[in-house]
């Protein structure tokens, strides 16, 4: 057995109500001539049965190598540490040929592109019967008829005439949806989706989110949703786990991450989202800045540089994921209880003219430690009584985003992939 993988050999089994998937401490680390680059550095979660989990992130922040680490689809050049166990066995450092049989059968994955999936040379009836074939003692004749099925619950109009049909004859979304009815077939544990509608327009983005919700819905499975856009997981997950240089800096159940974010680099994503509701439909806020490179990444937080609340301690010491909100919500911020404040969703709004070191409201931040300035209060509202806080006339403070009516979820106001941006209808 490796050290880098501790027990390799549990036995195939989980207790009831245990995790599916639980990672733990993973770091993939690749060498290259400038350096080792620190891909992920860091990543634990557990996803329970028939959860959705969304990883989000911004272009290299580990999203991909992580989930491909998960499968064993990492180069050989990779060095990977830590622990995945499905259903209490630890994949890491698995025999491959062992590995293939979790792969086929209980862990599938959706990539980008369905080309990645699908064999171009045969029909997508073939396909699919194959699938079918390969995991259950049923005839030619029963594989089809489930195929049509399964073709038919990913929305594929006309299943009976489409299933003669080769990859090339259909479009980019529909093969995504082949692919997510083989995933069907296969009967998984786990769906792995990274980034399954990033290269597809709105409204076909829209097609896909809900046909991976009908495989989910009909398989039960748990499923890992991986993207660069916390639209697309809006309605879609149950928790998310948001990824920044190669590490989680917040995670917490979706409610909990849109309403109440407690790292500014969640709030910049939020910022950078379209909204439905006129006030931020006016401006969209842009993160500044770029993510920075993994390989000799600089002591401190790694999103000081782009950070509008970055003190002293941010460019020194990294700070933990530690529970913000409850256990279940975690973030990553030494700063992240200024961001309970009302106005704190305005973080990356502040005048571009400011001086260095002003925050959304003109208060100091720059080289202030946490808990060094008193003055660094919740704003008072016109009315408000002393002492009271923000919002706490209309049930206390939630952290609730100005203008969103107590409840509302989320996809409800932002621009969620699946609704007419104009009427609102599902597509
Ligand atoms: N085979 C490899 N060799 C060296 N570096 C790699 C390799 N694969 C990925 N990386 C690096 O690892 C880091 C994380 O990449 P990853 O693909 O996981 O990011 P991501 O968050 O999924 O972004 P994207 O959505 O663009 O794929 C990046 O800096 C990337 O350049």
């Amino acid at each position: 057995m490796s050290a880098e993988y501790p027990d390799a050999a549990l036995p195939d089994s989980a207790s009831p109500g245990s995790a599916v998937l639980s990672v733990r401490d993973l770091t993939v680390t690749f060498p290259s001539d400038a350096g080792p680059v620190q891909a992920v550095r860091g990543v634990s979660y557990d996803l329970m049965p028939g959860e959705v989990l969304g990883i989000v992130g911004e272009s290299g922040s580990g999203k991909s190598v992580s989930s491909m680490a998960v499968m064993g689809l990492l180069p050989k050049t990779a060095r990977t540490t830590g622990s995945v166990r499905f259903r209490g066995r630890e994949l890491l450092g698995l025999p491959e040929k062992e590995m293939t049989a979790v792969r086929g059968k209980r862990i599938a994955m959706i990539f980008q592109d369905p080309m990645t999936s699908l064999n171009p040379v045969y029909k997508i009836g073939w396909q699919l019967s194959e699938a079918v074939l390969a995991h259950h003692d049923v005839s030619k004749e029963v594989a089809r008829k489930r195929s049509l099925e399964l073709l038919e619950i990913v929305g594929i109009p006309s299943p009976d005439k489409r299933i003669d049909q080769y990859p090339h004859e259909f479009s980019g979304g529909m093969r995504q949806r082949v692919v997510i009815a083989i995933a069907m077939a296969n009967d998984p544990d786990v769906i792995i989706a990274d980034e399954p509608t990033t290269a597809l327009d709105v409204t076909v983005q829209a097609q896909v989110l809900e046909a991976l919700r009908a495989a989910q819905h009909e398989t039960g499975a748990a499923m890992v949703l991986i993207t660069h856009d916390l639209g697309v997981v809006a309605g879609q997950a149950d928790r998310v786990l948001v990824m920044y240089a190669g590490k989680p800096v917040e995670i917490g159940p979706i409610d909990g991450i849109y309403y109440q974010p407690r790292m500014p680099y969640t709030v910049g994503l939020l910022g950078s989202l379209p909204r439905l509701d006129q006030r931020t439909q006016e401006k969209l806020t842009p993160i500044p800045g770029t993510p920075p490179s993994v390989v000799n990444l600089p002591p401190g937080c790694p999103f000081a540089p782009r950070c509008p609340l970055k003190s002293d301690v941010c460019l020194r010491t990294e700070p933990s994921l530690l529970p913000v909100l409850g256990a279940e919500h975690q973030a990553a911020c030494h700063h992240s209880d200024l961001l309970a404040y009302e106005g704190a969703m305005d973080v990356f709004s502040t005048d571009p003219n400011a001086a260095p070191g002003q925050g959304p409201q003109g208060e100091q931040h720059l080289g202030e430690e946490p808990g060094q300035s008193p003055d660094r209060a919740p704003r008072q509202e016109p009315g408000q009584a002393p002492g009271q806080e923000p919002g706490q006339e209309t049930g206390g403070t939630t952290g609730q985003e100005p203008g969103r009516p107590p409840g509302q979820h989320p996809g409800q106001d932002r621009r969620d992939p699946g609704q007419d941006p104009q009427s609102g209808a599902a597509q």
